[in-house]
């Protein structure tokens, strides 16, 4: 995986890029669709390909460990033969996951132990066994296996659960550099910087993940409810630490609006599951800002999801059709309104891309995040 940086905006710390895995090319600043279980919810990898124009997409080891399972996996040459995705896709390692899914978990050195939110079967999660279940997978990028601390919590625990996540990113490097991908392309990985909203612990975690030296270096540990301002804070500093010539991934963001903040202070690549899960109920992300499609108001507007958009779901449908849609809980309404939002995220990332190559970002940041906030 190779990252060339290609503009720099005078007014801000934001970059654009480009991302070269063995699947294909990834223009930075992205947004990568969150693909959990092998699909984008309600979404045809056609309409991610060309009414999206999706670069890259994230599958994830925890549910895909557990469903279809490793051996489903192996059999079909990996996830990119399995669903039919032949561009890029990331891996996140599962610690997340197995937080905020499965009821019951236990951290020990050696890893976590849970169970399955499926059927209740027990479990271990180790660095070791991460990395093997990743190459069987077969993400172009994989994420080392850490504990993304919860928030709030004391200094104590975020300092030893940042220690924690260090040695177990020392067995992660040591396993993935021992072993080969399995289907003849390279793979590789991703360290997380943790430490929580204390600066000190942040500032040594990006230095520990900074000198690991991988190809790319990711932000974890926010968006888990802290204020924004807090986030921002915290990226900006991290951010000054990793290096120039690596992208940065910050895990698990955002609304618009975090994603246009992010970027100014020099984030490359973006997941959340927001444009889809709220897509589900009716919150559709716009040109013109959120619109609640359940409210009565659009019960006789006719006019275009959003014009200003392209692609076909967002201009081929109205929004009382979709309104009655999601009202009626047509399965349609799910799938019109996630390529919808999706279509509008990846169209963000690639007005702030020619924006920062026009030198000219800063200004339009500040206006866009102004407008994506009304509420229609
Ligand atoms: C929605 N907010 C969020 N914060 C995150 C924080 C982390 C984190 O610290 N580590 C890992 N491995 N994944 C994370 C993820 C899943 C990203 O899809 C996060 N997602």
């Amino acid at each position: 995986m190779t990252f060339e940086l290609q503009a720099q905006d005078p007014g801000s710390n934001a970059r654009a890029g480009k991302v070269t895995t063995a699947h294909g090319v990834i223009e930075t600043p992205i947004f990568m669709p969150v693909g959990t279980a092998a699909t984008v919810k309600a979404v045809h990898q056609r309409e991610l390909k060309e009414d999206i124009q999706a670069q890259i997409i994230l599958g994830n080891t925890y549910h895909l460990y557990l469903r279809p399972g490793l051996d489903i996996l192996e059999k079909a040459g990996g996830l990119h033969k399995f669903n039919g995705w032949d561009k890029p896709i990331l891996t996140d390692s599962g610690g997340y996951q197995v937080f905020s899914l499965s009821g019951t978990r236990k951290i020990i050195e050696e890893g976590v132990k849970f169970k399955s939110h499926i059927d209740g079967s027990t479990h271990l999660f180790t660095p070791e066994n991460v990395m093997d279940t990743q190459r069987t997978i077969g993400a172009d990028i994989i994420m080392a296996f850490d504990e993304c601390t919860p928030y709030p919590c004391e200094y104590d625990y975020a300092k030893n659960s940042m220690h924690r996540t260090h040695r177990w990113l020392k067995r992660c490097c040591e396993r993935f550099d021992s072993t080969e991908g399995k289907y003849g392309f390279d793979q590789t990985l991703f360290p997380i910087v943790q430490g929580s909203t204390f600066r000190d612990l942040r500032t040594q975690s990006a230095e520990y993940i900074a000198s690991m030296n991988r190809e790319g270096n990711a932000i974890g540990g926010l968006s888990v409810g802290e204020p924004a301002e807090m986030m921002y804070e915290m990226t900006d500093l991290v951010c000054s630490i990793l290096p120039k010539d690596k992208p940065r991934y910050l895990m698990g963001v955002g609304t618009p609006a975090n994603i246009l903040e992010n970027i100014a202070l020099g984030v490359d690549m973006f997941d959340c599951v927001l444009p889809t899960r709220n897509a589900r109920n009716g919150m559709l992300f716009t040109t013109q800002g959120i619109i609640n499609i359940r409210n009565q108001r659009w019960k006789d507007d006719f006019s275009p999801i959003d014009a200003e958009l392209g692609g076909y779901t967002s201009t081929f449908y109205s929004k009382a059709y979709l309104r009655h849609l999601i009202h009626a809980q047509e399965y349609l309404a799910g799938m019109i309104a996630s390529v919808h939002n999706l279509t509008f995220y990846l169209w963000l990332v690639k007005q702030a891309r020619e924006q920062i190559k026009a030198g000219t970002f800063a200004a339009w940041k500040n206006v866009m995040v102004e407008k994506l906030m009304t509420r229609l």
